[in-house]
C-alpha cells in the first residue's frame, strides 16, 4: 500500500516511510492512496479475536505487514490493566463507554503509542538509523509518547507542553521521567502554539534532515492506523457488521474520531459520528454553520481538548474535496493566513450529514460527571463526560442503534474536577502512587522557533555523543 500527501506535492511512500516521516514534506498529512475495505463476511470473521490479534490484522491492511505485527501488538498490550484491553461498559440501555485508558499512562494515547514505540525500535534497528521525535501535547500524548520511547536506543524525544495548562498529574507523568533520551519543554503559549512549533520544525527542511525528525502526534498516519482497531472491536461486540452503531468522541485534534471514520470507510457500519467539544468548540461551530474560525484557546476542565486548530481535519477535508490535493492545500493555506477555513458548501453539507457537534462548558461537564456517578455508578473523567453528554444530546433517533462513547482518560488523571463533581478523589494506580514525590525536570521556554530548535539540537547532540 502506498500513501499520498493531502497536499499532493510529496512523493508517495510505504507505511514504514510514513511512520518515520510523520508530516509530509509539503506540509500535508499522509493518507492511504486507496482505502482497504472488508466484506461483511470478513468483518464477521474478526469477531472474537483477542484484541492484539485484531489490532495486528487491521494494521496489516494498512501495509504494515512487513513488521512483526502480532508480536508487536501482543507485547504492546500485555501490560494493560484490563484483560480485555478495551472493555465496553454499559452506561444505560443504549450507551456504552469504550474504556481506552487501561494503558501505562491512563489515556487513549497508549493504545497507539505503545505500538508505535515498538515499530520505531524495529524499523530503526534494522536500518541502523536514529530519529529525533518532536511532539506537542495538551497533556496526554506527551506522557504516552515518553512512556513508549523512554530509554529506546535509537530515539531522542522532545515534548512541548503549554506551560500551566495541563493537569498536575499529566505534567508530572511527563516531567518525572528522567531518562537521558527524554526532554520536556513547557512553552509559554497554548497547545496550538506547541503544535505550530512542531509543524514549523518539520517545515524547516534543513533542520528536519539534520535531526532526522519524526512525529508521535496524530499527524503521523501510524497513530491513526493504530487507533482504528478499538472501534472495530467495539462495533463487532455490539453486533456489527449486522447492525449499525454510532460513536461519540470527545474531540480536540480530530485524530480519534477520524480513526472511527476510517473504520467506516473500510466498510464498518458506523452510521453517526458525534463530536463532543468543550468551550473550544471550533468543530461544533463548523458542523452547525460552516464556521471554521479559530478563536484563542480557552482553558477548561478538559484540558487535553483545549485546541482550536484540529490537525486531522485536513485528512477529512481532503476526502470531502474529492481528494483534490491542490484545493486542500489552498484551503489549508488560507486557514493559516486568515484564521478561517473556506469550506465549500457542498463539502460542508457532506460533513454535516455524518458528523454532529455538541459543546459542553465546565459547569455542564461537572454536572455530567455527577450524573454518571449518581445514575450509573460510573466515575468518568471530564473528557469522557463531554462524550457521554454529547451522546445523550445527539443520539440517533433510531433507538436500536447503540452509541459507543470513547472513554479517553482515567478519572485519576483529573482528580480535582472529579472530586468537585462527586466528592470522590480517584486514587492513582499503585505504580504511580508516588508521582507527587518524584523529581521533575523540564525547561520553560518562550514560543520561539529558533530557541526551541536550538534546544532540540542540543538534546539530540548530547545523546548522540
Ligand atoms: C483525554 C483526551 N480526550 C480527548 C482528546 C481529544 O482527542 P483528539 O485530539 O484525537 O480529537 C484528547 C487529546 O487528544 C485527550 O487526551
Ligand atoms: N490532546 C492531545 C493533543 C495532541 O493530539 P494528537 O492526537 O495529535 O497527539 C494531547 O493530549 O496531547
Amino acid at each position: 500500500m502506498r500513501y499520498v500527501s493531502t497536499r499532493g506535492q510529496a512523493a508517495p511512500r510505504n507505511f514504514e516511510a510514513v511512520l518515520l516521516a510523520g508530516l509530509a514534506e509539503d506540509g500535508g498529512l499522509f493518507v492511504p492512496e486507496t482505502w482497504p475495505t472488508l466484506t461483511t463476511a470478513e468483518w464477521r470473521a474478526l469477531r472474537g479475536l483477542p484484541y492484539p490479534a485484531l489490532a495486528a490484522r487491521i494494521l496489516s491492511l494498512f501495509g504494515a505487514g512487513d513488521l512483526p505485527l502480532q508480536a508487536i501488538c501482543e507485547d504492546a498490550y500485555a501490560g494493560f490493566g484490563h484483560p480485555a484491553v478495551v472493555p465496553l461498559v454499559q452506561l444505560d440501555h443504549r450507551t456504552f463507554a469504550l474504556e481506552l485508558f487501561h494503558g501505562p499512562t491512563l489515556a487513549f494515547k497508549d493504545m497507539a503509542l505503545q505500538v508505535l514505540g515498538r515499530m520505531f525500535d524495529h524499523v530503526l534497528e534494522r536500518r541502523g538509523e536514529r530519529v529525533t521525535i518532536v511532539g506537542a501535547t495538551s497533556g496526554d500524548t506527551g506522557s504516552a509518547a515518553i512512556e513508549a520511547c523512554r530509554d529506546r536506543a535509537a530515539v531522542d524525544i522532545v515534548i512541548l507542553h503549554p506551560e500551566n495548562r495541563t493537569s498536575e498529574v499529566q505534567r508530572r507523568q511527563m516531567t518525572t521521567v528522567l531518562a537521558p533520551n527524554v526532554k520536556n519543554i513547557a512553552v509559554q503559549g497554548d497547545f496550538d502554539a506547541c503544535q505550530d512549533l512542531v509543524k514549523a520544525m518539520f517545515n524547516d527542511a534543513p533542520f528536519r534532515a539534520e535531526m532526522h525528525l519524526s512525529a508521535v502526534n496524530s499527524i503521523n498516519w501510524a497513530r491513526i492506523a493504530a487507533q482504528v482497531p478499538y472501534y472495530v472491536a467495539a462495533a463487532l461486540a455490539l453486533g456489527a457488521p449486522d447492525r449499525e452503531v454510532a460513536v461519540s468522541v470527545p474531540t480536540g485534534n480530530f485524530g480519534n474520531v477520524l480513526a472511527a471514520w476510517v473504520a467506516r470507510r473500510m466498510g464498518l457500519p458506523i452510521s453517526h459520528f458525534i463530536i463532543g467539544s468543550n468551550r473550544n468548540d471550533i468543530l461544533a461551530r463548523f458542523l452547525a454553520s460552516n464556521d471554521m474560525s479559530a478563536l484563542p484557546v480557552e482553558p477548561s476542565l478538559s484540558p487535553s481538548m483545549d485546541i482550536q486548530v484540529s490537525s486531522n481535519f485536513e485528512r477529512l477535508l481532503f476526502e470531502l474535496l474529492g481528494r483534490d490535493a491542490a484545493a486542500t492545500a489552498e484551503t489549508m493555506t488560507r486557514f493559516r493566513a486568515e484564521g478561517r477555513m473556506p469550506v465549500p458548501d457542498a463539502a460542508w453539507k457532506q460533513a454535516a450529514a455524518l458528523f454532529t457537534g455538541f459543546t459542553l462548558d465546565d459547569e455542564g461537564t461537572l454536572a455530567e460527571i455527577r450524573r454518571l456517578w449518581t445514575t450509573a455508578g460510573y466515575l468518568a473523567d471530564p473528557h469522557t463526560a463531554v462524550g457521554t453528554a454529547a451522546a445523550r444530546a445527539l443520539a440517533p433517533a433510531d433507538a436500536a442503534i447503540p452509541v459507543i462513547v470513547a472513554a479517553t482518560a482515567h478519572p485519576a488523571k483529573f482528580p480535582d474536577a472529579v472530586e468537585r463533581a462527586t466528592g470522590i478523589r480517584p486514587p492513582l494506580p499503585a505504580r504511580l502512587a508516588d508521582l507527587y514525590d518524584r523529581e521533575e525536570r523540564f525547561g520553560v521556554m518562550p514560543n520561539d522557533l529558533g530557541a526551541i530548535e536550538a534546544a532540540v539540537r542540543a538534546h539530540a547532540r548530547r545523546n548522540a555523543a
